[in-house]
């Protein structure tokens, strides 16, 4: 039998800090390093990502978006950026938010969950725009490949917040719902902004990964994570993009800066979840 996403992305958290590191190839940030917005610029990006990364960061998240921009070129850049990544043992996250009525959603889940799958990833990330019960399937679909999903509760965003704040309850509620019983917690993780001004939610009951966005370009700092997420502070995954990503001579040691930072931030605070 395989280890189940959360015995793996505690395992990683362990080995490796809270750190989540993405792979954004802009054009802005593909221009800055000096390569083409291209499939082989896109290529080469990706590569020095994995190779700076793969062995400090516990998942590296591609962001789907800025492969789709070249089709089924950038499409093919992505599979070997996933297939180099679990290569390097790191946890694939893939940034695709998807969310759709139920049997789309199953395409979805055989796209990015299904261990045949030339896209199968780790996780994913989901909308649950059409309500947390048509992510069902895609949610056994997770559990029954060992892998995970995370489900946008609060976004990074602050045009978020007055349509978020209604239902994010709904979204923490179904996922501890399907969380409850796993150990060393549940394959549905939820998305909350390392940049939003108080929490708001209770986590107490999630038995699921955070991951907390917005660390560096929007804003938010180490400490910010601390002070929303201490007392979950073994299930919080920072993430980062364009702060470690704007140089391509310092993203390792700026990853290392960051998960450092997070890791000494978050074990100054109370922790009331292992
Ligand atoms: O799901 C995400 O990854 C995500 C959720 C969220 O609430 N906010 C957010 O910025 N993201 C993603 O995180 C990346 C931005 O990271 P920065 O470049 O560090 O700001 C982008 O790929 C976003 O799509």
């Amino acid at each position: 039998m395989n280890d189940s996403f959360g015995t793996r992305l505690r395992a990683r958290l362990d080995e490796c800090g809270p750190l989540c590191v993405g792979i954004d190839p802009s054009p802005a940030l593909l221009h800055a390093w000096g390569l083409d917005d291209s499939p082989a610029g896109l290529e080469r990006f990706s590569r020095t990502v994995v190779d700076a990364v793969s062995d400090v960061a516990a998942v590296v998240k591609p962001q789907s978006a800025f492969f789709e921009r070249w089709g089924s070129r950038g499409i093919a850049v992505l599979e070997r950026t996933i297939a180099d990544l679990r290569e390097a043992g790191t946890l694939v996250l893939l940034d695709v938010k998807r969310g759709d009525i139920d049997s789309t959603m199953a395409a979805y889940a055989e796209a990015y969950l299904d261990r045949g799958s030339p896209l199968a990833v780790d996780a994913v990330t989901l909308s649950p725009y059409l309500g947390f019960g048509s992510l069902e399937g895609a949610i056994m679909s997770a559990v029954a490949n060992d892998a995970g999903v995370f489900v946008l509760a609060r976004t990074s965003n602050p045009e978020a917040a007055p349509l978020q704040r209604l239902v994010a309850d709904q979204v923490l509620a179904g996922a501890a719902a399907a969380n409850a019983g796993h150990t060393p917690f549940g394959p549905v993780g939820v998305v909350m902004g390392a940049t939003l001004p108080a929490l708001e939610h209770s986590l107490a009951d999630l038995n699921g990964p955070i991951l907390a966005p917005g660390l560096g370009a929007q804003g938010a700092s180490p400490a910010d994570v601390a002070r929303l997420f201490g007392t979950v502070r073994h299930t919080v995954v920072p993430s980062v993009s364009r702060a470690v990503l704007a140089d391509p001579k310092r993203l390792r040691a700026r990853t290392l800066s960051y998960r450092d930072e997070c890791a000494a931030q978050l074990a100054r605070r109370p922790a009331a979840q292992k």
